[in-house]
């Protein structure tokens, strides 16, 4: 059987059908080269900080721009480039469109077409061969399934061919916004780490205050987003409850649930992709859908798919018998 995205995602983007190629070659060198910096400085950060933490240079300055990149840029990849640009979930104003994209490209994790073409494809054909990073590619048993967190979590996106943007993003493709932040990635990579310093140097005016935001509210903040992001991909795909239907192995996380903004609701999300709210039982925590609520409320966003009683008895687990 021949999976299309729209059977799967419900499709933001048309599915324009035809025999074209799910995949189109492999990454250039100065893109790999990129992904490489782009991961590891950001990841030896992280590591440092460790030690750091225990007296130099992080003051509340450092803590408050890093919490504040971390939900500018975060929501940014939940609300824009995950709920809005993937799945379609609402309908934006133009201004919020464009707001949404450029804090999802502040999250170092490549442009908007790119990651909406791949999570696309990773809906399409999730968990099974053609999935970028599914953790169950290698078989079972212990060697397989260290294996496939590896892979699942970082280690597709060292050594991986390139998702054919005209299948699985023609949309934004078509989007001139969309385009021309896409075409500005290297600039939003920029500001993402500059921003703070700037912030933390006039706030203490000092050009100390400028390098420990920077490491702190730039670097450390970028690797924590990557490594909750990429958990999605990983935890969420190996562990956890599975309360409704998916055609895979999406579960939900809670631990995972206040860093992830909501979206380690995976199993939810996987059995109703489309829906814009993915902590749908009461108490699970999901606060990309409570901003989307809130730009509802402001007028800013509207048509959204909110989840119905209908639909949630319907991909209930124990109640399609
Ligand atoms: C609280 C959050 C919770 C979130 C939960 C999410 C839920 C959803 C569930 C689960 C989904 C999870 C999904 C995870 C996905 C994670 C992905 C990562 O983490 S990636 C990490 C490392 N960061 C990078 O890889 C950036 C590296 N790239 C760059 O910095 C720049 O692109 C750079 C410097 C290499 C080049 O920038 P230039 O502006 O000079 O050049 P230019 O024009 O952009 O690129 C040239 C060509 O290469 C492509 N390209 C660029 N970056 C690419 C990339 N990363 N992958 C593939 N192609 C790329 C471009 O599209 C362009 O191709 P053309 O000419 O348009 O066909």
């Amino acid at each position: 059987m021949t999976t299309t995205l729209d059977e799967t995602s419900g499709g933001a983007a048309p599915p324009n059908g035809g025999p074209k190629p799910i995949t189109v070659g492999s990454r250039n060198n100065y893109v790999q080269l990129g992904v490489y910096v782009f991961i590891f400085v950001p990841f030896a950060a992280l590591i440092a900080a460790v030690p750091l933490a225990w007296g130099w240079g992080l003051t509340w300055t450092d803590v408050i721009l890093a919490v504040v990149m971390f939900e500018i840029t975060g929501h940014g990849v939940t609300i824009g480039y995950h709920r809005f640009f993937t799945h379609g979930s609402f309908k934006a104003k133009r201004p919020l469109k464009i707001a949404l994209a450029v804090a999802g490209s502040m999250a170092v994790q490549g442009p908007p077409i790119i990651w909406v073409a791949d999570h696309r494809r990773h809906h399409a054909y999730s968990d099974k061969e053609g999935d970028p990073h599914s953790p169950w590619l290698f078989g079972t048993g212990p060697v397989a399934i260290a294996k496939g967190f590896w892979h699942s979590h970082m280690g597709w996106l060292f050594d991986r061919d390139i998702t054919n943007k005209e299948r699985f993003a023609p949309d934004l493709m078509a989007d001139k916004d969309i385009v021309k932040v896409n075409d500005l990635f290297a600039v939003w990579t920029a500001v993402t780490f500059l921003l703070p310093a700037v912030a933390g140097g006039l706030i203490t005016w000092s050009w100390w205050g400028a390098l420990t935001a920077f490491f702190w509210a730039g670097l450390v903040r970028v690797a924590i987003l990557h490594h909750v992001t990429w958990s999605t991909n990983s935890i969420c795909h190996m562990i956890g409850d599975r309360p409704f239907v998916s055609r895979d192995r999406a579960a939900n996380v809670w631990p995972l649930a206040i860093l992830s903004f909501g979206e380690s609701w995976h199993n939810l999300h996987h059995a109703d992709p489309t829906c814009a709210r993915h902590g749908v039982k009461r108490g699970q925590i999901d606060t990309s859908a409570r901003m989307i609520w809130l730009f509802e409320k402001f007028g800013w966003v509207h048509s959204v798919r909110w989840p119905t009683p209908q639909r949630l008895a319907k991909i209930s687990a124990g109640q399609e018998a």
